[in-house]
């Protein structure tokens, strides 16, 4: 192992189902796949590099996120807690068309905030297109104020995404770049990117871009 720099650590927190792993997938590969839900175990890896201007004008950066996705069961809880340790940002996330998944998201920014407080949060309502109105599925369960309401409270962005359309996928990953665009990496993935090896964690998968 290389040990290749990974400049954010970024870990997804959420419900089982919210849809952590495609999220991932589309950030990371451009891609969803519509094959049959399989939960994930464990947690699984995968990195991208993002050409980043800086917020305080000092120019342009190149930043590569290193995004830990972990398993929404709750069996799987403890080790959830493994992967937010360290992690500079956050992205909890929760279906738009499944209310317990939002109190699932209220339980992991309490315990982030409790026990990570430096940890950025980012809120993201998922699987949009099943939200919308005419887009199949059972429609909006969990209202946008409500999400803002938390969001406010949290002091954390708050977006609404589609893995399977792509919507608002990149402009959630892009903003937690920018936000770190200014600040010196700190993070050693343990990961070798160039080989795009197995991750550390006993049971985890990596998809590296
Ligand atoms: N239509 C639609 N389906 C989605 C979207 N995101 C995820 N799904 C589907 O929702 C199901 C769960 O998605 P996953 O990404 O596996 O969920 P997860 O949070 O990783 O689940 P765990 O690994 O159990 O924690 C899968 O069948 C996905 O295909 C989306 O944006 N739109």
């Amino acid at each position: 192992m290389s040990g290749q720099k990974v400049d954010v650590k970024v870990v997804l927190l959420g419900r089982e189902y919210s849809g952590k792993t495609s999220l991932v997938e589309r950030f990371v590969h451009q891609r969803f796949q519509a094959v049959p839900y399989q939960n994930t175990i464990g947690a699984a890896f995968g990195a991208r590099r993002l050409d980043v201007s800086s917020s305080s004008g000092r120019g342009g950066r190149s930043l590569t996120l290193g995004v830990w996705d972990t398993a929404g069961s709750e069996r799987y809880e403890a080790m959830s807690r493994v992967y937010y340790r360290g992690a500079r940002a956050a992205v909890v996330c929760y279906d738009l068309t499944d209310e317990r998944s939002f109190e699932r998201a209220r339980f992991w920014t309490d315990e982030l905030r409790r026990c990570e407080p430096e940890c950025r949060i980012y809120l993201c309502g998922t699987k949009l297109d099943l939200a919308t109105e005419g887009g199949g599925g059972v429609g909006r369960r969990v209202d946008r104020h409500d999400a803002q309401d938390l969001a406010d409270e949290l002091q954390a962005r708050l977006y609404e995404t589609s893995s399977k359309s792509g919507e608002n996928v990149e402009a959630l990953f892009r903003a937690v770049a920018e936000d770190f665009a200014d600040e010196p990496a700190r993070e050693k993935s343990g990961v070798d990117l160039a080989a795009g090896g197995a991750s550390a964690a006993g049971g985890s998968k990596c998809c590296v871009k």
